[in-house]
């Protein structure tokens, strides 16, 4: 990969559910440790996008371009290996494990053979590094903490850790706002930006939470019915008549 070539490309992707299409011939670049928030109406493709950079989709058109290689028929799994994580909406953590169980687990899944597998448990370099996650989310006093007892946000700290644990190039956060308080919400910009500041790490948020995208992104891009309808600086969206005229809509039609 050059300097001047992005982290990740889409080209042109398209993806169609029998007649209806999802996400319509849509153009993205990430560059290395940028971080880009996604918004657009419910139902705009947001979803869809992500799924599709992950590989739990594949495209009916287009390519996407990862570290300089065609990565567009590569499996979910071979996509993860190459570094691109994805973060879900809904919290996929074993409730009835504690929460350093389920930063091992972070760190097995990540590993590509049974001798990486079994060096995950005695490592201490990985240790080192699950106790350095868990400070930065706030977590290190909560690891023998059954995570079923976390709050929602700790939750969400916690698998945000998880999939940095397992070394992203790429990060897509689905959501991570979703379903906490307005505290855990600063907690979890903060988080962010500790995210950003020692990791080398590329971030996409999908959220609808527009003061925590001021926040965390200096870039957004607006999906609507599939399509790209606008991206910029938060300002430059704000202002954007097509934007408003769409979510003023969606607010009238509420
Ligand atoms: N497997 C599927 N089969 C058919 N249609 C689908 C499928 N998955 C998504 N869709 C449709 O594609 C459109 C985009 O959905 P998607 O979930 O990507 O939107 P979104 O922007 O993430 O919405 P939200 O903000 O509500 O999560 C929707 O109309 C949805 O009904």
């Amino acid at each position: 990969m050059t300097d001047t070539e992005p982290l990740l490309r889409a080209e042109g992707l398209t993806k169609r559910f029998g007649e209806f299409t999802a996400v319509d011939d849509v153009d993205f670049t990430v560059q290395p440790n940028e971080t880009k928030a996604l918004i657009g109406p419910n139902g705009a493709g947001k979803t869809t996008f992500q799924n599709l950079l992950t590989g739990k989709l594949s495209a009916t058109e287009g390519t996407i371009t990862f570290d300089g290689e065609d990565v567009t028929h590569v499996s979910p799994h071979e996509r993860a290996q190459r570094g691109i994580i994805r973060k879900y909406q809904i919290t996929s953590v074993y409730e009835d494990e504690t929460v350093l169980e389920n930063m091992r687990l972070a760190f097995r899944s990540r590993a590509s053979s049974p001798w990486e597998l079994l060096r995950t448990h005695d490592d201490s370099d990985i240790r080192d590094r699950i106790e350095e996650l868990l400070s930065i989310a706030n977590l290190h006093d909560e690891q023998h903490t059954t995570v079923g007892t976390l709050s929602h946000g700790e939750k969400q700290w916690l698998e945000i850790v998880m999939a940095v644990g397992a070394e992203p190039e790429l990060l897509l956060l689905d959501e991570p706002t979703s379903g906490i308080s307005v505290g855990e919400t600063d907690d979890t910009v903060d988080l962010i930006e500790e995210i950003r500041s020692k990791e080398n790490v590329a971030i996409v948020v999908i959220e609808h939470d527009m003061d925590f995208i001021r926040k965390v992104s200096e870039s957004i891009t607006v999906l609507d019915r599939g399509e790209i309808i606008a991206s910029g600086t938060i300002d430059e969206i704000e202002n954007d008549e097509t934007v408003q005229r769409i979510y003023l809509g969606e607010a009238a039609d509420a």
